[in-house]
């Protein structure tokens, strides 16, 4: 360990400043570009002791969870940057990921977050004396911080904190931790309880004594079976009410969901037949539907269920047809997207690049790229761009605020 003296230049992809050090790269967590810092080195990993310059973009954290110096949450980041900075580094994120594969599209401004949007969070649980300790993991260890408020989570969920810590209590039961996601739909909350130990009779029955006491809950599901279900969790997809599996994939924010959706049906234009790869339960195809045939493709059944099932139960939809298949093994071939004007994507963060090797061959003339990974997008489009598509628009949105996560749409023709 060593103490020096560094000036950081810009901010690295984890959120961290970086400073340049004799041999390579120093990483200063909580510092920003301009700022002056004494730290005490370790390696590559530099911490404040003491600030002799400070930037005028630095701003106070809205939470008071974000503690930097001790005792801190680890769910946010960047909460110590001012919003127009903030949101130059998460386009850049993108801008950056793109230039790295030789690209050079017009990025738009991203879209923005704001605090009280997120509907669904993540906390990890562990058993403590008097009940249960919900939060998130402190940053950089294992330690789970108890949060009381949470600025980036919707009222829905920070509301109702007090009945997730009692439903965790009951579930809490020896010394390990889990993981508890938590969503906010029309319905109520849907609790997912991950990784808790083999339940008891006598806890089952006290898990959904404790449901049905706690208002506003709609379903618990722990370890993958729904225990208790007062209310069917509902999402509103563009007007269509889906009921998704639990535990399933759903855009963080409702607000981000609608502008994605937006940017895709805009592209999609008149479409007659379009193809929605990675469909999940149905966030872009049910909307789709409203102009278009469509056919969902999506590698696990119960969202696939879930969306057909709201399918059958809307009026005034075009028809949806539905094919569960893994697209990283079996992709889509050029004679089978044939048929189509238009292909949706919207893979995991390991990105679709064996389906977009496939799209590449393809004659289809529209295509819409959702990604939750600037660094696979690149790389994904970068393929479709040589095989002859031009990127029309791409159009960076955040949904994780104050974190160093950065979806982007991007629009293609040919
Ligand atoms: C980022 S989510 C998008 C879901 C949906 N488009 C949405 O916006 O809600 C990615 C989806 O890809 C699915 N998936 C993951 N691996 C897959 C694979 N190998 N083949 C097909 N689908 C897969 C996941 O189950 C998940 O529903």
């Amino acid at each position: 360990m060593s103490t020096e003296t560094v000036t950081i230049s810009r901010l690295g992809a984890q959120g961290h400043g970086m400073a340049h050090g004799p041999d390579g790269p120093i990483y200063v967590p909580y510092a920003l570009p301009g700022e002056t810092v004494a730290i005490a080195r370790n390696g590559s990993q530099g911490t404040i002791m003491s600030m002799a310059a400070v930037s005028s973009d630095r701003v106070e954290p809205p939470c008071r969870h974000f503690n930097p110096d001790g005792d801190a949450c680890g769910g946010c980041s960047l909460q110590h940057l001012a919003d127009a900075p903030y949101q130059a580094f998460k386009r850049d994120l993108v801008i950056e990921a793109l230039r790295s594969k030789g690209l050079t599209p017009d990025v738009a401004p991203l879209v923005a977050c704001r605090p009280g949007q997120r509907r669904r969070v993540v906390f990890s649980v562990r058993k403590t004396e008097t009940g249960a300790l919900v939060g998130f993991n402190r940053a950089e260890t294992n330690h789970i911080f108890g949060v009381v408020e949470c600025p980036i989570s919707s009222p829905g969920i920070v509301g109702k904190l007090g009945a997730i810590r009692s439903v965790a209590s009951s579930i809490a039961s020896g010394i390990e931790t889990f993981r508890l996601s938590v969503t906010e739909t029309i319905s109520g909350l849907d609790l997912a309880a991950e990784g808790v130990k083999p339940l008891g009779d006598k806890q089952r029955r006290r898990i959904i004594e404790t449901v049905l006491l706690a208002k506003g809950v709609a379903r618990v599901t722990v370890n993958g079976e729904i225990l208790v279900e007062p209310q069917k969790p509902l999402v509103d997809f563009g007007g269509v009410l889906v009921s998704p599996p639990p535990g399933t994939f759903l855009q963080a924010t409702r607000e981000a969901e609608d502008a994605i959706s937006s940017l895709v049906l805009a592209h999609i234009g008149k479409a007659k037949r379009v193809l929605d790869l990675f469909a999940g339960s149905g966030t872009f195809s049910l909307r789709l539907a409203r102009i278009a045939r469509v056919h969902a493709v999506e590698g696990e059944e119960k969202p696939l269920k879930a969306l057909d099932h709201a399918a059958r139960n809307t009026q005034g939809l075009k028809p949806i047809s539905i094919e569960r298949r893994d697209l990283y093994r079996r992709p889509l071939t050029p004679q089978e997207i044939k048929p189509f004007d238009a292909v949706v994507f919207d893979p995991p963060r390991a990105g679709a690049e064996v389906q977009v090797r496939e799209l590449a061959r393809s004659s289809v003339k529209k295509i819409a790229a959702v990604s939750c990974n600037p660094l696979t997008l690149a790389r994904d489009l970068s393929i479709l761009v040589e095989a002859g598509y031009s990127i029309r628009s791409v159009t960076p949105v955040d949904q994780f605020l104050w974190s160093t996560h950065v979806e982007a749409v991007a629009l293609l023709d040919r």
